[in-house]
């Protein structure tokens, strides 16, 4: 046997430091050592505490990074120099902060200390690049989301050469301009599937104008830090759009080689049970070690056990993606309440996203035995419950997922970022959900809860729910990610030269 086939290759990971985030590049590390990586997940302090507090990780340090994840991922800690925040992670501007000031020298100590074939990194954490740069390893990226938002993300060069965004990011012209008929056309064909996305739909534009100008700067920067990126990592499935032509390639006229492994990082899920047929414990592999930031609320699978089939309502908005104003709140409970259907609401303890919450809400409702209102809830074991009949959610891509693994449909109420392309492909090219309108007044939460759940549209959704499951997250899917796995994994190996010093020792 070959030196090289005996020494695994080192891998380092770096996530973004979200919840979005941490766990797919945590399902990554697990398929990479599953096929002879040495995979070392390096995650900030302020997110090291919080998994090592919810899960079996052991904890570990930045000089310790065999603490054990499980499944043979070592998670390491780098000190990020924000101090400990309580329940919450520090906001943006804070961690961007650590992440360009105070992270890079503790991540350029790991890599020193052992050889490494290369780092993988997020694109949101593209400040890994130049650490990874200056210790001489080859990077390769990770988009923890579908390859379409990276196409849209990729296309801002483009973009700006044709005027139609400032450079500041700020549209200038719309993308889909109207024919003398009346037909959208869609000027840039950046996306293969016929999504349209309004101009203030882009994901750049996040907040106020200040907080846009910031985050298309930020960007900017990943963009150009990408460019290094011979292999781009997806956490999405071949074939995402529907067409012949996305699987994997380059995402932009030129880039990275694409190797989407998505049914891999969710690994699981059988083959075509329908909503009555799922029950709790359906069989299904889903669950890989867990990797919540949050602790999970422990009577919510109890609760779901009482109700009946598919008839519940799940309500999340994410983690990371902040509130959605005390006004859309209040109008999404009062609706949820008028239904007469029985819901659970996962909605972060913090103030400022329960602001508009009726006073006494969550009493009222769990006393009439109709609703459910929790800090943080067991999302995929919730999904995989039988009683769970729609899932009224931001679009975040790691919960859409999550929504086809167990054949749950649709309600749609994308915020921010991503989470409009992602609803676009999930009302209008795969079917499976249909979008609540901006307003979200109660009486129309109330009609799109019934449209999803009942009568013939609610069964065409589950239809083309369950056809797309097939194509998605089963084994066929999986067998496919596999093979890129593999293939990345043999770039690696081919890439990778062992050090003298460790020829003489075998
Ligand atoms: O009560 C809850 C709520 C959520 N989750 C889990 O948290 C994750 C949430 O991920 P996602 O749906 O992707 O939402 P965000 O955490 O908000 O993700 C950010 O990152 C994603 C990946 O880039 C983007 O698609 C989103 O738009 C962005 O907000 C999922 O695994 C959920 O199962 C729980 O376990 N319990």
């Amino acid at each position: 046997m070959g030196a090289e086939a005996a020494v695994p290759p080192a891998v380092v990971l770096v996530p973004f430091p979200a919840q979005g985030h941490v766990t797919p590049m945590l399902h990554l590390a697990r398929a990479l050592a599953a096929h002879g990586v040495a995979a070392t997940v390096a995650v900030p302090d302020f997110i090291h505490r919080r998994i090592a507090a919810t899960t079996t990780a052991a904890p570990g340090g930045e000089d310790d990074d065999n603490a054990g994840y499980g499944g043979g991922v070592a998670l390491a800690s780098l000190p990020s120099g924000v101090a400990d925040c309580g329940a919450d992670p520090p906001g943006f501007a804070e961690f961007g902060h650590a992440m360009e000031h105070h992270m890079p020298a503790h991540l350029e100590r790991l890599l020193a200390r052992r050889r490494v074939a290369c780092v993988v990194v997020d694109v949101l954490a593209s400040w890994a690049v130049p650490v990874a740069e200056r210790c001489g390893v080859p990077a390769a990226g990770f988009w923890p989301a579908m390859l379409a938002s990276y196409r849209v993300v990729a296309a801002i060069p483009e973009l700006m050469e044709k005027g139609f965004i400032s450079e500041s990011g700020t549209p200038k012209s719309s993308l889909n301009q109207s024919d003398d008929d009346g037909h959208v056309l869609r000027v840039l064909k950046i996306l293969p599937a016929e999504v349209e996305l309004k101009n203030e739909e882009l994901p750049w534009l996040v907040g106020d104008s200040a907080t846009q100008r910031s985050r298309f700067a930020f960007w900017l920067r990943a963009l150009h830090r990408a460019r290094s990126f011979r292999s781009l990592l997806v956490n999405s499935f071949p074939g995402e759009a529907g067409c012949v032509d996305d699987d994997g390639g380059h995402p932009a006229r030129q880039g990275p080689r694409v190797f989407p492994v998505g049914p891999l990082l969710a690994a699981g899920g059988g083959g075509g049970n329908s909503a009555e047929q799922r029950t709790k414990g359906d069989g299904s592999n889903y669950k890989q070690q867990p990797s919540s930031m949050w602790q999970e609320d422990a009577t919510c699978m109890g609760w779901l056990d009482r109700q009946r089939a598919a008839s519940v309502v799940y309500v999340s908005f994410g983690s990371w993606v902040g509130p959605i104003g005390p006004e859309k709140i209040r109008e999404l409970a009062l609706g949820l309440e008028a239904t007469g259907r029985p819901f659970l609401w996962a909605l972060r303890e913090d103030p400022s996203w329960r602001a508009g919450l009726p006073d006494g809400y969550a009493e009222r409702v769990a006393a009439a035995g109709r609703g459910k209102v929790v800090g943080w809830a067991p999302q995929e074991d919730l999904l995989a419950h039988g009683a769970v009949g729609c899932y009224l959610t931001h679009c975040g891509w790691n919960s859409t997922v999550e929504a086809m693994r167990h054949g749950v449909r649709l309600l749609c109420c994308p915020v921010s970022g991503d989470q409009f392309i992602n609803c676009g492909y999930i009302t209008r090219v795969w079917e499976i959900g249909i979008r609540l309108g901006g307003g979200m007044g109660r009486d129309e939460v109330g009609d799109c809860i019934e449209r999803v759940m009942e009568g013939k549209e609610g069964r065409r959704l589950q239809e083309k729910m369950d056809a797309l499951r097939e194509r998605a997250v089963t084994a066929e899917a999986r067998s496919l990610a596999q093979r890129n796995v593999k293939s990345f994994v043999n770039e690696i190996r081919r890439d990778y030269r062992l050090p003298m010093h460790m020829y003489s020792i075998l």
